[in-house]
């Protein structure tokens, strides 16, 4: 039960309306008082929601200003916004300015606010170590978080470091060899690759330092504890809006502050012994491949590269050869299609946590499993279906973003230690665009007789024998005729992707831009005539990966993320559903 330390009421005044304040039971109310004492309506903000108590009458945007009245009290709290009548996901920085009667009790109530805060949420981080990345998505990372997100953490007396990168891989490298004593988590500005980068970082410098080895497929990862926030600045931002439901900058600021924690399935994917890269949203070989290596070419147009890349390849009509093994999870409680949604305190994650690190097991037995002789074969009966497909594609999570907000698998979850394997097979190409077009409407995408989809733990993916030679070369065929052909070549697992000369300046992409209106009908044909013979990429969370048979493992859990999951009630439901035709933007706030 919970000690009821902190109580405070009174009378105060907002502008010229009288409430009554009432600090109870870790939540803060004001109730409205009409003329005759008779309550009106009330505000009730939970302690743990609010981010700040200052003295006086304090502004913060557009810029900070305060008037150090002495009667008065400015909270500062989170405040959901409400979108057509339904609260949804989205949240913005509520003010309430009090008078209190007297300068002593706005002295008690500042001193018992913060009292309470503080004790009643020791998890809000002090110290964070944030990574912007000036060139992802609109390029509008910087002024994010220096209009909308500093402000913020430095109301909420948050100390900051802050990192600008000049090249691919510096907060990864950054994360995994300097010291970072004293920051409790690290903060990206960006899309999904900068998440990658913070991903790949946490996980490296947790095992580096328990003494784990990444390459083994079979080894239980040690799970990490230092948090990552995301503040959305990136072209999918599919992490950020499968974990907090929509992706605005100033909501995922706010979820930082609070100290919120959601735990996350990480899919580490392998070639033989060795770690290729880790996943939490798409494992995708064929169409989301293609769409890929394609889009690279496009950097220069922003978000919208997708959506282009996306029709080109589209018109292509590929599909791939290609044997699919996977590991059916034990689960029969949950299954892709159950319709469920995983929402904010989801009741599947939170029993997963006990089945995934079982209380009664002693760190020390907990230690000796991990080094012990597990092994993937012996986790159950390994499945295999063999044939061409449009696509083939893993995710952990819903992998929910502004282009679908249902995502690629609506019911998986974001922290049961399971992933869905969907298959698409080959099919006619109105067949495939339905598919495709179900991501963007109420109808079930896996309700295609050419679809198939399982829950899972592991994947393996190959080719029939006598196949593997000629795919590894027509790889490079793809990826030459899809893209840069430096682009799948094993080197850039340790490059990365992108290095910055390839964010075009103004001429060249003028150049790019005519020359890709001249060659485009060639480039069409070229693009698609290798539609028999070649083998696709696999696009791991937005890299492409430099081998195509891989084997994939889910990690239950494995980071943790400033989140709380998908807030959601009926009426937001609703809301978003009457509108899911408007492309998915319309409920977002940016
Ligand atoms: C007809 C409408 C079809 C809409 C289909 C939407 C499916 C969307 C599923 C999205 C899954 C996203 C998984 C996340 C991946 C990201 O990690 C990763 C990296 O993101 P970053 O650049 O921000 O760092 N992003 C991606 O790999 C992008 C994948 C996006 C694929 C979108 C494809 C759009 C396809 C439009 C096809 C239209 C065909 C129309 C023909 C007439
Ligand atoms: N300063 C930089 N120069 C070039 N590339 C960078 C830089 N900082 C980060 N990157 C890389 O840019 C890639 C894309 O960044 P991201 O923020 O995800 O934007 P987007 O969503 O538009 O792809 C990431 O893979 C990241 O490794
Ligand atoms: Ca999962």
């Amino acid at each position: 039960m919970e000690t009821d330390s902190v109580r405070l009421e009174s009378s105060v005044w907002l502008g010229n309306k009288r409430h009554r304040a009432l600090l109870s039971g870790w939540r803060f109310s004001w109730t409205e008082l009409d003329k005759k004492n008779r309550d009106k309506t009330t505000i009730s903000v939970p302690i743990s929601e609010v981010l700040a108590v200052e003295e006086g009458q304090v502004e913060i945007q557009p810029q900070k200003k305060v008037n150090d009245t002495d009667r008065d009290f400015t909270l500062f709290y989170v405040k959901r916004s409400n979108a057509s009548g339904g609260k949804g996901p989205l949240w913005s920085l509520g003010r309430s300015q009090f008078s209190c009667p007297s300068r002593d009790l706005r002295d008690q109530w500042v001193t018992q606010l913060r009292i309470a805060f503080k004790t009643h949420c020791p998890s809000r981080p002090h110290r964070l170590l944030v990574f912007i990345n000036p060139y992802g998505g609109k390029k509008k990372a910087k002024q994010i978080y220096h209009s909308s997100v500093a402000p913020l953490f430095e109301l909420a007396g948050i100390s900051s470091h802050v990192v600008v990168t000049e090249r691919a891989n510096q907060a990864r490298d950054h994360i995994l060899k300097k010291d970072l004593t004293g920051f409790d988590g690290v903060i990206c500005v960006g899309g999904d690759g900068m998440f990658s980068e913070l991903l790949h970082g946490v996980i490296g410098r947790t095992q580096q330092e328990a003494g784990v080895s990444e390459h083994d497929p079979s080894v239980m990862l040690q799970p990490c504890d230092l948090h990552i926030g995301i503040i959305p600045a990136g072209s999918t931002d599919c992490v950020c809006f499968a974990t907090v439901g929509v992706n605005d900058p100033v909501t995922s600021a706010l979820h930082i502050i609070i100290g919120d924690s959601q735990p996350l399935d990480v899919c580490s994917v392998h070639h033989h012994s060795t770690l290729v890269r880790y996943s939490v949203s798409l494992v995708g070989y064929g169409f989301y491949g293609d769409v890929l290596a394609e889009s690279e070419r496009h950097r220069w147009m922003g978000p919208l590269r997708y959506d282009y890349s996306g029709c080109l390849v589209y018109l292509c009509n590929r599909s791939y050869q290609g044997i699919v093994q996977y590991l059916p999870a034990d689960s029969q409680i949950t299954s892709p299609r159950d319709n469920s949604r995983c929402l904010s305190g989801c009741k599947v994650c939170s029993e997963s946590t006990e089945r995934l690190f079982p209380r009664s097991e002693s760190c020390s037995s907990l230690y000796s499993r991990q080094l012990s002789q597990y092994s993937i074969e012996s986790e159950g009966e390994w499945l295999s279906v063999e044939g061409r497909f449009r696509c083939v594609s893993l995710t952990c999570m819903s992998s929910s973003c502004p282009r679908s907000p249902k995502g690629l698998s609506p019911s998986a979850h974001l922290a049961d230690g399971t992933g869905d394997l969907i298959l698409v097979r080959n099919t006619h190409p109105l067949g495939f665009l339905t598919y495709l077009h179900r991501h963007t409407t109420t109808q079930d995408q896996f309700d295609l007789p050419f679809v198939e989809v399982h829950r899972v733990k592991a994947v393996r993916f190959s080719f029939s024998p006598g196949e593997e030679e000629d795919n590894e070369e027509s790889q490079n065929i793809t990826a030459g005729s899809l893209g840069d052909p430096e682009m799948a070549r094993e080197g850039d697992i340790e490059s990365g992707r992108l290095g910055s000369q390839q964010y075009l300046t103004g001429n060249q992409r003028d150049q790019g831009m005519k020359e890709e209106g001249r060659k485009k009908r060639d480039y069409l044909c070229g693009l698609c005539s290798s539609k028999q013979s070649a083998a696709s990429v696999w696009n791991c969370d937005g890299e492409i990966l430099p081998y195509n048979e891989i084997l994939c493992r889910v990690h239950g859990q494995l980071v943790r993320l400033f989140a709380r999951g998908i807030e959601e009630d009926a009426g937001f439901r609703k809301y978003r559903e009457g509108n899911r035709n408007c492309k998915g933007r319309c409920f977002l706030h940016n």
